[in-house]
């Protein structure tokens, strides 16, 4: 008797009563997803790859970098904040708990200016990427006038690595350094070997900094560059020369040659990256890749 009674609900035997359930919530599936429409269940695995791949790019170009920490840190805080404002309304803690509370919901209106501020040179770097993808290559000409260019800037650079004269020059491309010229000195000098190992010769007024060469000019010296976050370049202790000639690489198209104090090592920093350990013949190769479009476009528009 006991036993029968643990079998039924009512007079309905437990096993049909698990059948109906099964065959209950199937029905069901199967009208939701008849509902759904196989045009809305593509639609969405669509969606969710293209959300999923945007994560996998955001990831992939934040990993090792300062953003991720950022990142972290705001994650963070918005953690650590929610579990106070949890915890205190628990415990009865209610001014900790109106505090905190409180600091969400400022936090969350103000978040958005918050990123621009701490995010704004990545923002910036990423504009500029996004800009400089679009632009279209110039057409060569006047071939003589880049090489002679080339052949002064590897000359100076022989001579100061030969010397250990630590030297920071940066070759403008196709986004303008203006902003970072400005924190310098105004020169307008012909690009001369001689005026590059002059600016860097030791205690000259102008040796400290960076100096930047737009077109077939040595446009500023002394000037201020943004200094690399990348922590790779940690690994291979290298001091704020370098770094500086990475970081202006990794804001703008721009390239930097560096010639360290300490050992006469040439480096050439491009998008961010540093080639170290160059020849002058190897710099020289490298700048007449890399350059030759960019003086030529500038040619052009003098010309013009
Ligand atoms: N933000 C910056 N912008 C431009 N130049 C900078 C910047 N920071 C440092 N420098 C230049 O780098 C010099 C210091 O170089 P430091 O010795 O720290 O770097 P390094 O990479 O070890 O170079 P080196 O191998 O020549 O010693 C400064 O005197 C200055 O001329």
């Amino acid at each position: 008797m006991r036993s029968a009674s643990l079998n039924c609900i009512g007079s309905i035997p437990l096993q049909k009563i698990n059948f109906m359930r099964k065959y209950v919530d199937m029905e069901i599936l199967i009208n939701t997803f008849k509902d759904i429409g196989t045009k809305t269940i593509i639609l969405s695995v669509i969606d969710i790859l293209i959300v999923s791949l945007i994560f996998y790019v955001i990831l992939r170009a934040i990993q090792n970098t300062r953003t991720l920490q950022l990142a972290e840190g705001i994650a963070l805080y918005f953690i650590g904040v929610f579990l106070v404002s949890y915890l205190s309304d628990k415990i009865g803690l209610t001014t900790l708990h109106f505090l905190a509370s409180n600091l969400i919901t400022y936090s969350f209106m103000f978040l958005p200016y918050l990123l621009v501020v701490v995010f704004q040179p990545e923002l910036r770097k990423w504009f500029t990427g996004l800009g400089k993808n679009i632009k279209l290559q110039e057409p060569l000409e006047g071939e003589e006038d880049y090489r002679s260019i080339v052949e002064e800037i590897v000359k100076g650079v022989n001579t100061m690595s030969l010397n250990k004269i630590g030297a920071l020059i940066v070759i403008e491309r196709e986004v303008p350094l203006s902003e970072y010229m400005e924190t310098g000195v105004e020169i307008g000098a012909k690009v001369k070997s001689e005026t590059l190992v002059t600016i860097f010769f030791p205690n000259s007024p102008l040796h400290d900094g960076a100096t930047i060469i737009r077109g077939d000019k040595v446009a500023a010296a002394r000037c201020v560059l943004p200094l690399s976050m990348d922590k790779e370049l940690e690994k291979e202790d290298i001091g704020t020369r370098h770094r500086a000639a990475c970081g202006i690489t990794e804001e703008s198209d721009a390239i930097a040659i560096v010639v360290s104090e300490e050992t006469g090592i040439i480096s050439l920093a491009v998008r961010g990256k540093l080639t170290r350990y160059l020849s002058p013949l190897e710099l020289r190769g490298m700048l007449l890749v890399m350059i030759r479009p960019v003086l030529k476009a500038k040619d052009k528009v003098k010309k013009g």
